[in-house]
């Protein structure tokens, strides 16, 4: 069994694969100055929560954005799992051609995402991830990574409203029923939503438009089912994309 980890910037995402079937995954906040011992504890009774044996794993993968917690999370993996981690960047082989100005600047979540999704979809890709940012990828035709966008996530568009407008107040990010919202929740909601089925449409329809063949479209994260539902632009909604582009980067180098 491998243990598969995604680090983000405000959650952590982890899953264990027996062979090529995803047993089981959760999801814990990244909080930054966590120890290793805490992961550990914490990673460890979760597993063992699902039955599934610490001693059993017997690789680990970790993808990071927040380069705090490598430490932590380099020296969890040893003692608690008993294993060096394999850690996607430099010397780590993934097949993805990176067209970008620096290669090394991409985000290691674009990257296990496009590898997951060369293989599950084919070429020419956009992938969309809903975190704490949004991050558009543009795959063309051949598979290279060619680049793509990245704009504030949807709670921090949400938070930035009532952290900067006195009289908002915090709210659950839902579709609201109109459009036109006739008290402060329902217009706020409907800036939110509408605003970023927008923003979505807009940047994936602009990529479309600059693509010489038409791309398929990925969407992945916590709301893309909810934006996925009402972007027309997207036309899947894969949800493990980055735990099982994990997956395919162990395999590629054990
Ligand atoms: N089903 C949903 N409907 C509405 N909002 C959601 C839903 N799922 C998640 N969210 C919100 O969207 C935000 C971003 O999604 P998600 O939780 O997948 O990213 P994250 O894991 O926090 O990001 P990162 O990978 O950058 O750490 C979350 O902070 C959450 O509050
Ligand atoms: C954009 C985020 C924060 C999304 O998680 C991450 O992919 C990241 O830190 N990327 C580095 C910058 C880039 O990808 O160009
Ligand atoms: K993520």
């Amino acid at each position: 069994m491998i243990l598969v980890v995604d680090i983000g910037n405000t959650h952590i995402v982890f899953g264990v694969y027996k062979e090529r079937q995803l047993l089981n995954h959760w999801r814990i906040s990244t909080v930054h100055d966590k120890t290793e011992d805490e992961y550990g504890v914490l990673m460890c009774t979760l597993l063992e929560n699902k039955q599934i044996a610490v001693d059993k794993i017997k690789g680990v993968i970790i993808s990071s954005v927040a380069p705090s917690l490598m430490f932590a999370f380099e020296h969890m993996a040893q003692k608690y799992f008993k294993q060096p981690p394999m850690v996607v960047g430099p010397g780590i082989k993934t097949g993805l051609n990176i067209l970008y100005d620096n290669p090394r600047d991409v985000g290691a979540d674009r990257i296990v995402n496009a590898v997951a999704a060369i293989e599950e979809y084919g070429t020419p890709l956009v992938i969309v991830d809903f975190g704490t940012a949004t991050t558009f990828c543009y795959i063309d035709e051949k598979g290279s990574y060619v680049g793509g966008a990245i704009a504030p996530g949807i709670t921090i568009s949400t938070d930035a409203l009532y952290t900067h407008a006195s009289k908002l107040p915090h709210i659950e990010i839902t579709a609201p029923q109109s459009v036109v919202g006739q008290n402060t929740i329902h217009a706020m909601q409907s800036g939110i939503f509408y605003g970023y089925i927008g923003q979505v449409d807009g940047i994936v329809n602009r990529m479309k438009a600059q693509a010489a063949k038409e791309p398929t479209v990925i969407a992945t994260g916590g709301p893309s089912e909810l934006i996925g539902q009402s972007a027309a632009s997207i036309d899947t909604v894969d949800a493990f994309l980055t735990l099982k582009g994990l997956k395919m980067i162990y395999d590629k180098n054990k």
